[in-house]
C-alpha cells in the first residue's frame, strides 16, 4: 500500500496527553497510575492472560493498540485486506471493552517503544501477552522488556519454561486446553482510555489501505463466535470437506484469521467444540488441527529463524541458483499451465484464502517442480493470506518443501489433484475461466487436449491458456535427483543438537536423532506421494 498522507499521523498519544490522564485521588498514585495492556495478536477481552494479569495488579487498566508504521507502510508484509480485517477486529475490541462498562480501546500510532515509553515515563506499568515472533519481533519485545520493563505474560499453551520444550509437550498442551480460561472482573477495575485522534479509519486513509479482494470475512469476536457456532453444528461433515477446494470453503471452520488475530483463543475454540460438538471423527480431526496450530507456533518460539533461512543448513540456498523471475511471476499470476495451481493462485490473490491441500500443492509445485527459492513463495503467501500467520506459514512452507531433513518428501501432482479434488472442474473453471469451454476430462492437462477439441471449443492451448511452463515429469525427476543427492547429509545434521532443537520436531531430540541414525548419509530420500500420504496424527505429538 502507498502512504497517502502519512505525515498527518504523528506519534500518538503525545506525552502531554498521557500525563493528562488523571491520577486517582484514592492513593493509587503510590502504586502508579495503573497498567497498560499492550494488545498485539490477542484482540479479545476473554481468556486474555495479559489483561487478567493487569486487572489483578491494578485498579486501572488502559488497553492500547499501537499502529506501527513498520507494519503499515511499504515495509509491511500484509495485503490491504488483512489490514482491513485487523481494523475490524480492533473496532470490535473497542466495543468489547465498552460493552463491559469500560471507556474503550486507545488507538496509538508510532514505534511501539516510543509510544509505550511515554506511558512508562508517566508511571504506568505495561503488560503484553507473550507471543512467538520472528527475529524482528523478538528484538522489539526484548527491547521493550529491557528498556521499558514491559512484562510479557505467557498463557498461550506454548512451553517456555523447559530446556527441552518438546519433552512431554503434547501432555502439557492437552492440560492447557483443559484448564480454566483467564478471567477478570470488569466491575473491579476502571478501564481507561486516552483520546489520540487515531483510529482505524484514519490509519486506513493515511496509509492508503484499500483492498480489492473479495469474499473476505469481517473481523472481530462477534463474527468469530458465529463461525464457531455454525461450524460446531456441521462438524460431522468436516472430514469429507477438507480436501476439495470448493467444499473446504464452507466445510472447514474458517476460523484461521480469527485465531491469527486472537479474536478467540485456541483454548476457547477447543473448549467450545469439546463441550458442544458430537463425538466422532469430525471432532477428533478438528481438535488435532488445534494441536497443529500450537505445534507450528511452538516451532517459531523455539527458533525465530524460520522466517529467514532453511532450518536445516544443508538446504540453505537450495534452488537459489535457479531463480527465474519469470517463472516466479507466472506462479504468482496463476499462469503456469497447471490448472489446479493457477486456479489456486488466482483464488489466493483475489480472496486471501485457500484450503490446506491447495496451499501445500502450490508450495510443492513452486519448490519441487518450478524449483524456485522457497522464501519468495512463502513471502507471497504471507502477503496475501488473510490468516497470514508467520508462525504457521513459514514453518509449513519449510515442511512442505522438505527443508527439515525428515524422510518422506511430499510431492503433489497438480494433475492428479484436478482428477481427485475437482473432477467436474468447478474450481478450475471458476478461477481460470478461459478453460471453461473445455470438457472437464481435459482440465487436468489441457495441453494434451486433441487439436480437434481445441478448435471446436475455441480454447487454443498456447494462446488462450499457456502450455506448462516446465515439463512436469522431467522437472520432478530432476528435483528428486538433486534433493536425493543431499538428503542423507541433511538427515545426518539432525544429530546435531543445535539443529535438532531449532527443527523442534514433535518427538523432540530423540526423534531427530532417530532420523539421523536411520537416514543420515543415505543416497536417496524416501518419498511419499502427498496425495496418499496422511498428515501427522494427534498421536504423533508424543
Ligand atoms: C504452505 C502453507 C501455509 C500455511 N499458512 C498458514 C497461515 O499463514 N495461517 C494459518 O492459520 N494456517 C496456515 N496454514 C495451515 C492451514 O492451511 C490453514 O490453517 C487452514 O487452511 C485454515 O482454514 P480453517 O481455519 O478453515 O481450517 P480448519 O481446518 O477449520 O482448522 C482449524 C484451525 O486449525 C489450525 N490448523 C489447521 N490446519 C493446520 C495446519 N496444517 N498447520 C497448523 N495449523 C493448522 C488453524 O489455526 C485453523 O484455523 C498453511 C498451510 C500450508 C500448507
Amino acid at each position: 500500500m502507498a502512504p497517502a498522507d502519512d505525515a498527518s499521523l504523528s506519534t500518538a498519544p503525545d506525552a502531554a496527553a498521557v500525563r493528562s490522564l488523571a491520577v486517582p485521588s484514592d492513593g493509587a498514585a503510590e502504586t502508579g497510575p495503573g497498567t497498560v495492556v499492550w494488545h498485539r495478536t490477542d484482540l479479545r477481552i476473554a481468556d486474555n492472560p495479559a489483561l487478567a494479569a493487569a486487572a489483578a495488579a491494578s485498579d486501572r487498566v488502559l488497553p492500547v493498540f499501537v499502529f506501527d508504521p513498520g507494519f503499515h507502510d511499504e515495509r509491511g508484509a500484509a495485503c490491504d485486506a488483512r489490514i482491513e480485517f485487523l481494523h475490524d477486529c480492533l473496532r470490535d475490541l473497542d466495543r468489547q471493552y465498552r460493552d463491559v462498562g469500560g471507556a474503550g480501546l486507545t488507538y496509538a500510532h508510532g514505534d511501539p517503544l516510543d509510544v509505550l515509553g511515554r506511558f512508562v515515563d508517566a508511571g504506568w506499568d505495561v503488560v503484553a501477552g507473550a507471543t512467538a515472533t520472528g527475529r524482528y519481533g523478538r528484538r522489539r519485545d526484548d527491547r521493550a522488556r529491557e528498556e521499558l520493563g514491559v512484562r510479557f505474560v505467557a498463557g498461550d499453551g506454548l512451553v517456555r519454561d523447559a530446556d527441552r520444550p518438546r519433552d512431554g509437550w503434547s501432555d502439557r498442551v492437552e492440560s492447557w486446553f483443559a484448564s480454566e480460561p483467564f478471567d477478570w472482573d470488569p466491575r473491579s477495575v476502571a478501564v481507561e482510555r486516552v483520546e489520540t485522534g487515531v483510529d482505524p479509519d484514519r490509519v486506513a486513509g493515511a496509509y492508503g489501505v484499500d483492498s480489492t479482494k473479495t469474499r473476505v470475512p469481517t473481523g472481530g469476536r462477534g463474527p468469530a463466535r458465529e463461525k464457531l457456532d455454525a461450524f460446531t453444528e456441521r462438524i460431522a461433515g468436516y472430514p469429507g470437506s477438507i480436501s476439495s477446494p470448493v467444499d473446504a470453503r464452507e466445510g472447514t471452520s474458517g476460523l484461521s484469521p480469527y485465531l491469527r488475530f486472537g479474536c478467540l483463543s485456541v483454548r476457547e475454540v477447543h473448549r467450545h467444540v469439546d463441550e458442544r460438538a458430537p463425538d466422532g471423527r469430525g471432532k477428533s480431526m478438528f481438535v488435532s488441527r488445534l494441536f497443529w496450530n500450537r505445534h507450528y507456533t511452538q516451532k517459531l518460539l523455539d527458533w525465530p529463524g524460520w522466517l529467514d533461512e532453511a532450518v536445516n543448513p544443508v538446504y540453505r540456498g537450495f534452488n537459489r541458483d535457479r531463480h527465474d523471475p519469470e517463472l516466479v511471476a507466472a506462479w504468482k499470476r496463476g499462469e503456469t499451465g497447471f490448472p489446479m495451481v493457477d486456479a489456486s493462485m488466482r483464488c489466493l490473490r483475489e480472496t486471501g484464502w485457500l484450503n490446506f491441500r491447495m496451499r501445500a500443492l502450490c508450495a510443492s509445485v513452486y519448490f519441487h517442480v518450478l524449483q524456485q527459492p522457497w522464501r519468495i513463495g512463502a513471502d507471497h503467501f504471507f502477503e496475501h493470506l488473510i490468516d497470514g500467520d508467520a508462525a504457521i506459514n513459514y514453518t509449513q512452507w519449510q515442511s512442505q518443501c522438505g527443508l527439515v531433513g525428515r524422510p518422506g518428501l511430499r510431492l503433489y501432482d497438480p494433475r492428479k489433484q484436478v482428477r481427485d479434488q475437482d473432477p467436474d472442474g468447478e474450481f478450475v473453471t471458476r478461477w481460470v475461466p478461459e478453460l471453461d469451454p473445455l470438457p472437464a476430462a481435459h482440465l487436468d492437462a489441457p495441453e494434451k487436449t486433441p487439436l480437434a477439441v481445441q478448435r471446436e471449443t475455441g480454447v487454443r492451448i498456447g494462446e488462450a491458456y499457456p502450455y506448462p511452463v516446465v515439463d512436469y515429469e522431467a522437472a520432478r525427476s530432476e528435483f528428486r535427483d538433486r534433493y536425493g543427492a543431499v538428503h542423507g547429509a541433511a538427515a545426518a545434521r539432525l544429530a546435531d543438537e543445535e539443529i535438532a532443537r531449532r527443527a523442534s520436531l514433535s518427538g523432540g531430540l530423540g526423534a531427530a536423532r532417530t532420523i539421523a541414525a536411520d537416514h543420515g548419509d543415505a543416497r536417496d530420500p524416501e518419498e511419499a506421494d502427498a496425495a496418499t500420504a496422511t498428515q501427522t496424527d494427534l498421536a504423533d505429538f508424543g
